[in-house]
């Protein structure tokens, strides 16, 4: 009726503020792992933008969360190639082998060398691809040449960025992950349903990025956590941290949970610090991985047709025997 009708300027006002909201709510969520509302609050304040760009088609914004989901189900997923190899990193079950490694790298490359040391996330390895700003792609790793197209999912992860704050073009490289406030959430709702469980964040991440109906995806909260930037020196970084830094500006959700360290037995302290502290993070977590910083020295060690020599990931003890739950694994 009339009286409801607002003026362009009114919806324009009131879509702003409905965004600023939810990025608000997203990021006490993702960052804080502190949600102020309750999801069906923030369905609401969806809904009520999804209403506002329907009634004021002018109002759409390729940048607007409303354009993340509504994707028809695919038939299957195209397939993608990674220019640059999604690899995997080698693993390390002692101080020992962590020793190997320092030594192996400062055979190749000098003493010196500065490590920067990420909470390994249990997730899944996926690749983010921006033209001019704009998300364009999303694909998993697959076997590290060819991945799947899964951007229709990705898109509905609501810390992924659909519009970076330059127009810049890159791609970078992260971790879907389940946070384990919502793995909680989802598994108490399948127990309700009499569904099977998911037998942990990893599966669930897996699963729910697996559908072909975007729906699923966006109806679980995932959130996706990046730990590289491709061709980062083409980007005019010397070193990985600067990378994550630069990332992080353009409003990418970087790895926060990272330190720079002057040798391998600082790294070993900075394992042991986490080695119980890390259960308090938002998200899973099943080692820690260290990286050599400095790009230039990355690309000396090189790469063997799997895994980079300028990187490992250390296992904590708790999982390097796959625990396996008494959930049923979803067989999806
Ligand atoms: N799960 C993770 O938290 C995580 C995973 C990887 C990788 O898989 C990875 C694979 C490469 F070939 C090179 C660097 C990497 O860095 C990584 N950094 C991380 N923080």
């Amino acid at each position: 009726d009339a009286k409801s009708a607002l003026s362009l300027e009114e919806a324009r006002a009131r879509a702003k503020v409905l965004r600023e909201q939810i990025e608000y709510h997203n990021r006490k969520y993702y960052l804080e792992d502190n949600p102020e509302i309750s999801d069906a609050e923030w369905d609401a304040l969806m809904r009520d933008l999804i209403e506002l760009e329907r009634k004021y088609p002018e109002l759409v914004d390729p940048a607007s969360p409303t354009q993340r989901v509504g994707a028809p189900a695919l038939e299957g997923f195209a397939k993608v190639v990674h220019e640059v190899p999604m690899l995997s990193l080698a693993n390390a079950y002692s101080t020992e082998d962590l020793l190997d490694w320092d030594r192996r790298v400062r055979q190749a490359v000098g003493d010196g060398v500065r490590y920067v040391c990420e909470l390994k996330i249990d997730g899944l390895a996926v690749a983010l691809r921006y033209e001019d700003g704009r998300l364009v792609l999303g694909a998993t790793r697959g076997d590290g040449a060819v991945g799947e197209d899964i951007t229709a999912n990705i898109r509905t992860i609501r810390n992924v960025p659909l519009e970076l704050a330059e127009p810049v073009s890159l791609e970078v490289r992260g971790e879907a992950y389940m946070p384990k406030r919502e793995f909680l959430r989802l598994n108490e709702l399948r127990e309700q349903q009499g569904e099977p469980l998911f037998a942990n964040p990893r599966n669930a991440a897996a699963g729910s990025l697996r559908q072909l109906d975007p729906a699923v995806a966006a109806s679980r909260r995932l959130g996706v956590i990046v730990y590289q930037l491709v061709r980062a020196e083409a980007h005019g970084c010397e070193t990985h941290s600067q990378a994550l830094d630069y990332v992080a500006r353009l409003g990418l959700p970087a790895h926060r949970e990272r330190h720079v360290c002057a040798n391998i037995e600082d790294v070993i302290a900075y394992i042991e610090a986490w080695a119980d502290k890390r259960h308090d993070l938002p998200y899973a977590t099943d080692g820690m991985v260290v990286k050599v910083d400095s790009l230039a020295l990355q690309a000396r060690l090189g790469a063997t047709a799997k895994s980079p020599r300028w990187a490992i990931a250390y296992k904590y003890a708790a999982e390097q025997a796959e625990t396996t739950l008494r959930a049923i694994e979803l067989n999806v």
